[in-house]
């Protein structure tokens, strides 16, 4: 229906909006595009499922979020995947894994500070209807 399109829309366009926030912060420059598998060949062999923010700019146009969660889930994605590619206790993978955590929980803020709550109920009967 006309009303359903016209609040993802709005979602598409606050989601937008909270990407490129993240995107531009320098903190996560490592989390903007896909890993270089042809700097690091064994990665697509330990990680099943990349993301990377860039990925996630280009999945709202092609609204494959029907709800805040459904992004945040990427989120989830992209950090669970940094903790497990950088395991170890040297001082790289440790600033990863912060910085991992960090844009998780500056996800989650962002969103609930800057989200209606009905909104994202509205969204996910949308989601959960379709
Ligand atoms: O996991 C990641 C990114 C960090 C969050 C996603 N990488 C795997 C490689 C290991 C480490 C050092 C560089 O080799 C660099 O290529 C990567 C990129 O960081």
């Amino acid at each position: 229906f006309r009303e359903e399109e016209n609040t993802l829309r709005e979602l598409r366009i606050f989601l937008r909006q909270i990407c490129a926030k993240l995107a531009r912060n320098k903190q996560f420059y490592m989390f903007s595009k896909p890993v270089d598998v042809e700097e690091v060949p064994d990665y697509l062999s330990v990680i099943k499922e990349p993301m990377d923010l860039e990925t996630m700019m280009t999945k709202i146009d092609h609204h494959k979020y029907t709800c805040a969660q459904d992004f945040l889930n990427d989120i989830d994605l992209m950090c669970a995947n940094a903790l497990e590619y950088n395991p170890d206790r040297n001082p790289a993978d440790k600033q990863i894994r912060h910085r991992a955590c960090y844009l998780q929980d500056t996800a989650y803020a962002l969103i609930k500070a800057e989200m209606d709550s009905d909104f994202e109920d509205n969204c996910r009967k949308i989601r959960d209807d379709r």
